[in-house]
């Protein structure tokens, strides 16, 4: 490659088409992502300023993180972290990425908490499942008083987590616990919260190739029908509720009912589901059932 500078509007440009020619689905997001990633520059300068010049080494960085993008590997990875609820979460090779769905969950739980003036209260979020800290780093940063345990099964993902925490701001706040769901938690939590694996078995192969070779399985498959991860969550919260607590799920499209009757066989009732963008139902809340 030549040893000279090249315009920010000239370089994104051809990433664009680069990326477009490819047939990479979201090629001119993707573009820009990147783009704006590796010269440090941001959309207003490419709007205000595109005939800035980028040097050399800044062009061959997009350059490789383009070829990256070209063999598969999603945008999110080669950057090394991704937003999720205004909060900038770093990846690593055994953290879940993020997705925009898992928002509502947030949301759902937020709604609970932050009712009767709630938001200031000091409760206690157990995350079981935390992967780069997502849920738990989301509710820390719209409850001021609130603490957060997360609880991953993966010393990745919790590292990964606790530094997100600590970027973040929340570290005083955010304690990372390592346990096979409720193995190694102690005490009792106002909200207890998960986005646990609840992809079945034989689904894993039909799913994306960007997916399979780069989301880790664990977070993401749970047996043969899909339940296992809730059945052992639903089994261990009675023993972590605290008096009036709720635990709250993100479930895939179809598992309303079946997630519900797992909850229902350990005592708990649905109080609440939501839909996510598409649609789809995607965030459960029960709480303890109530004699009749
Ligand atoms: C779907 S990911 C969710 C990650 C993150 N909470 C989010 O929403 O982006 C599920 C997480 O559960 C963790 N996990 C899987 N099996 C587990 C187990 N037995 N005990 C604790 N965590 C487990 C995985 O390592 C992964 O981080």
């Amino acid at each position: 490659m030549a040893d000279q500078a090249i315009t920010l509007g000239a370089l994104l440009a051809a990433a664009r088409e680069r990326l477009k020619q490819a047939r990479i689905p979201d090629a001119a997001l993707d573009a820009r992502l990147l783009v704006e990633h590796f010269t440090e520059t941001t959309q207003a300068d490419a709007i205000a300023r595109p005939e800035q010049l980028i040097e050399a080494g800044r062009r061959d960085a997009v350059e490789k993180a383009l070829e990256q993008r070209l063999e598969g590997k999603p945008v999110h990875r080669i950057i090394g972290r991704r937003a999720f609820y205004g909060l900038e979460l770093t990846l690593s090779p055994e953290t879940l990425e993020p997705r925009p769905d898992t928002e509502a969950l947030v949301d759902l739980v937020l709604e609970y908490a932050r009712r009767d003036n709630g938001d200031d209260r000091p409760w206690r979020l157990l995350d079981l499942g935390t992967g780069t800290g997502a849920v738990a780093l989301a509710l820390l940063s719209v409850l001021p008083n609130a603490q957060a345990v997360g609880v991953d099964v993966s010393a990745d993902a919790l590292a990964t987590a606790a530094s997100n925490a600590d970027i973040n701001g929340y570290g005083s706040r955010f304690t990372a616990c390592r346990s096979d769901w409720f193995a190694g938690v102690e005490g009792r939590f106002d909200f207890i919260v998960s986005n646990p694996p609840y992809i079945r078995d034989g689904d894993w192969p039909g799913l994306s190739r960007e997916v399979r070779a780069f989301d880790p399985r664990i977070a993401l498959v749970a047996g043969p029908d899909g339940l296992d991860a809730y059945r052992a969550i639903a089994a261990g919260v009675a023993l972590h509720l605290a008096s009036g607590g709720m635990v709250a799920v993100e479930i895939g499209f179809d598992q309303k009912d079946m997630v519900s009757e797992v909850f229902a066989a350990n005592g708990f009732d649905l109080a609440d589901a939501v839909r996510d963008l598409a649609g789809h139902d995607r965030a459960l809340i029960f709480r303890t059932k109530t004699a009749r």
